[in-house]
């Protein structure tokens, strides 16, 4: 991780894709005759510094994509390029450990990351010991506590077993192991989305100073439009496994254009929201049906 200049910063509207991806395509067969197309002609890029969040109701694609984006999912064509180099299927050790260098993942349950039976410094070692061959056991352990300290835990916190951490905890530890690769970009999959809102609030803030102190790259999965304008500089809005609209926040929050969009934005939770009845039916139906 490098520390973002304010020469950086400034620069960000103009910055480099750190990830490219390019036509994907990605289809699940699930019988001899029913398959689901989770991918379909797929482009998109994260900007250097910034943060693409990846928005779209269960089933448009959205994990798919982060999935094939980090290398646990082939697509059937198409390309994706994290700085510069393809991410192509491989079992070689050193490939692997490359990427991870360059991008980790946190998902919706930190509990997957985490050994019940140990406490979570274990995971976090684990992590080390693959990333830092420079430091023995004590510096591990200096650097484990200082990586806690980044994300709001103590000792007390990092000598636990995962079932004496609440959610929230938890997804601090799970962003602990994402940041001791020391990675260019968290791919961050409904992250924050298991979370009661004021501790989600909470984690995102944290999420928006670790980027900026250390000029990490967001791809931010999310089915919640309330969290976007938060965290995010882009959007890509999925349906059914295509793009169906993109630009930054403000274009997608504010001047939405595509109906299914404004669909998605009327049925975020906000202040004062009420489900509206009906409204799942719209977005299934077809959001050209109902403004
Ligand atoms: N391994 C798989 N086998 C079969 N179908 C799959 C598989 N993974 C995803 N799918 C299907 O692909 C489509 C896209 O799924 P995906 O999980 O990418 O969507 P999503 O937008 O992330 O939804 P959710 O938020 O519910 O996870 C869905 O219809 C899903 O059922």
């Amino acid at each position: 991780m490098t520390e973002t200049s304010p020469a950086q910063s400034a620069t960000r509207g103009d910055a480099a894709p750190i990830i490219e991806v390019e036509h994907l395509e990605r289809t699940f067969h699930l019988s001899r005759t029913a398959r689901v197309t989770a991918l379909d002609d797929v482009s998109c890029a994260l900007r250097a510094g910034t943060c693409l969040a990846v928005v779209g109701e269960s089933g448009s694609g959205k994990s798919t994509l982060a999935r094939v984006i980090v290398g646990l999912e082939t697509a059937d064509a198409g390309e994706v390029r994290i700085a510069g180099t393809p991410v192509r299927p491989t079992t070689s050790r050193r490939a692997l450990h490359e990427r991870a260098k360059l991008v980790q993942m946190v998902f919706q349950d930190p509990q997957g990351s985490l050994n019940r039976s140990l406490p979570v410094a274990a995971t976090i070692n684990e992590m080390l010991q693959a990333h830092r061959p420079d430091l023995d056991r004590a510096g591990r352990r200096a650097r484990l506590l200082e990586l806690f300290a980044e994300v709001g835990l103590t000792e007390r916190h990092a000598d636990a077993k995962p079932e004496a951490l609440s959610g929230g905890q938890k997804q601090r530890v799970a962003i602990a192991r994402a940041l001791a690769a020391e990675p260019e970009v968290l791919v961050l999959d409904e992250a924050v989305s298991a979370l009661d809102v004021s501790v989600q609030a909470q984690v995102l803030d944290l999420l928006k100073r670790l980027r900026s102190e250390h000029g990490l790259s967001y791809l931010f999965i999310t089915h919640d439009l309330s969290v976007v304008r938060d965290i995010a500089d882009d959007v890509v809005v999925m349906r059914t496994g295509r793009i169906i609209e993109r630009g930054t926040v403000s274009d997608i929050l504010d001047r939405p254009t595509d109906p299914y969009t404004r669909l998605l934005l009327a049925s975020a939770p906000r202040p004062g929201w009420k489900p509206r009845r009906g409204l799942r039916d719209a977005l299934i139906g077809g959001a050209d049906r109902t403004p």
